[in-house]
């Protein structure tokens, strides 16, 4: 059966964020994940681990201005520094949270520019910080996100984001593997996985079309779970939806698929 850890920044939503931690305990998840910790101090979540006994297992790099739409900022070439600024408090956070994985969101395509000069900046940014997270031993992820969601997204499918990883050419560059996003961009869910199983750190599961509880769309999590297992996928998987309902009872779907928290 793979582990699951509960995706804060979508589980939960009836509970302030910082109550969500003790939600996610107290319906037997051992594991957290959620976009960025950085409105807490890393003291404050590093207690919240602390007092809940969970595992912090990802978070995202700093993203830029989110609440103005933003979403990264690995490929904009007017925030180098930025994006280098934020892979220090990413790691101060990481250390005090003892979290092994960041995620780094590529960001929405400026208007007009070249993609493949975007590219370029996307794995600069990783070659730069591919090995200094390596260095604390943390490794660096990039996530394909569906442009229908996030319309521009610079990367969208699971190919691009290797290829610019192999641009950046670092070992310690790893892919999110998120069913939800490859099944509105490419489908194919279980032969890709299994084609680059050796470079996927983290997966994530939503059902589509909504987003909600697997069981209310036409991923057959079932099949998926079951074939992460033959495949010896070891990994987190990380519930990242929106509940239907309230989150805990939400979470049924899990004994009609035979898995558990
Ligand atoms: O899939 C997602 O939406 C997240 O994993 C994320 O990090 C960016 O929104
Ligand atoms: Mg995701």
């Amino acid at each position: 059966m793979p582990k699951f850890s509960a995706n804060l920044s979508m589980l939960y939503p009836e509970h302030a964020f910082i109550d969500r931690f003790a939600a996610a305990a107290a319906d037997g998840f051992r594991a957290v994940e959620y976009l960025g910790p950085y409105d807490h101090p890393p003291e404050d979540v590093a207690a919240i681990l602390r007092q809940t006994g969970l595992q912090q297992i990802l978070f995202n790099l700093p993203s830029g201005d989110w609440a103005a739409g933003e979403r990264g900022i690995l490929c904009l070439p007017d925030r180098r520094a930025e994006f280098r600024e934020g892979v220090e408090t990413a790691l101060r956070y990481a250390a005090a949270l003892g979290c092994r994985q960041v995620n780094a969101l590529a960001g929405i395509a400026p208007a007009g520019m070249d993609p493949v000069s975007l590219d370029q900046v996307m794995a600069e940014n990783l070659a730069y910080a591919a090995p200094r997270l390596a260095d604390a031993g943390i490794r660096l992820l990039v996530e394909p996100i569906n442009t229908r969601d996030i319309p521009g997204f610079h990367c969208a499918r699971v190919d691009h984001a290797l290829r610019v990883m192999d641009m950046a050419g670092h070992a310690n560059l790893w892919l999110q593997y998120d069913f939800y996003h490859a099944q509105i961009m490419q489908g194919d869910l279980v032969p890709t996985f299994q084609r680059h199983q050796g470079r996927i750190a983290h997966i994530q599961i939503a059902d589509h079309p909504g987003r909600h509880e697997p069981g209310t769309g036409e991923i057959n999590h079932r099949f998926l779970f079951a074939e992460l297992d033959r495949l010896g996928y070891d990994g987190w998987v990380g519930c990242e939806y929106k509940p239907l309902g309230r989150t805990s009872q939400g979470l049924d779907w899990m004994t009609q698929h035979g898995v558990a928290p």
